[in-house]
């Protein structure tokens, strides 16, 4: 029995992960990665980087992929909480163009496991947010992309009544339309 608790979502391939939390009257401990459990409960996917950012309170950071050398991604928060949103951008997926919302915190201390082919996001509702996150491939600045947050066709439900104000990145500002993006720059299901 693993001691992973995976639930898939509507979306093929995004799961929430939840490892075993062991508390105690001085706190808790959880290992919040161990490739064992990881290869138990069924993925082959091996990460290759770590990364962590911490943003204050209303900042939206993405929509983001990286195409070539696409990445998976598995987010956990360790500080606060944010309203997390991975795209679906593979061609020949029957939900194509959905994306899936989900809040996560220091709190509930679950985890999203995106595969290949989405496009990923958060916005913090937390007067502050760390975001810690592993990847399946290395960076590579010149290949990453984006969608606009607000796109009108993904018609995100971002929870911006909870926060003063959006900051983004002039970066993230600039980003295109999903009409936009050329085909080449898809994913493929
Ligand atoms: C992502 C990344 C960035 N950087 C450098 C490049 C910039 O000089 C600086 C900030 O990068 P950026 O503004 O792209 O960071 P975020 O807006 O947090 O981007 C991330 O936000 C969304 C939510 C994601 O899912 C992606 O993993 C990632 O795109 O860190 C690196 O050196 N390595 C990296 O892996």
């Amino acid at each position: 029995m693993s001691r992973l608790k995976v639930t898939q979502t509507n979306i093929s391939g995004l799961c929430i992960i939840e490892p075993t939390l062991y508390e105690d009257q001085r706190g808790y401990f959880m290992e919040s990665f161990n490739k064992r459990d990881w290869q138990e409960a069924g993925f082959m996917e091996t990460f290759v980087q770590d990364n962590e950012s911490t943003s204050k309170k209303g900042v939206l950071r993405g929509l983001h992929y990286q195409h070539p050398y696409p990445q998976a991604k598995l987010i956990r928060v360790l500080d606060g909480a944010i309203y997390d949103v991975a795209v679906d951008m593979r061609m020949g997926s029957v939900t194509f163009g959905q994306y899936y919302p989900i809040v996560l915190s220091e709190q509930n201390k679950k985890q999203l496991y995106i595969p290949v082919g989405f496009a990923h996001g958060f916005l913090v509702l937390s007067d502050k947010a760390k975001v810690l996150y592993k990847t399946t491939a290395y960076y590579h600045k010149e290949y990453d992309h984006g969608i606009r947050w607000d796109d009108p066709t993904l018609h995100i439900s971002w929870p911006i009544h909870q926060v003063e104000d959006i900051m983004l990145s002039e970066k993230d500002k600039a980003l295109p339309y999903f009409k936009d993006i050329p085909q080449g720059r898809l994913f493929v299901k």
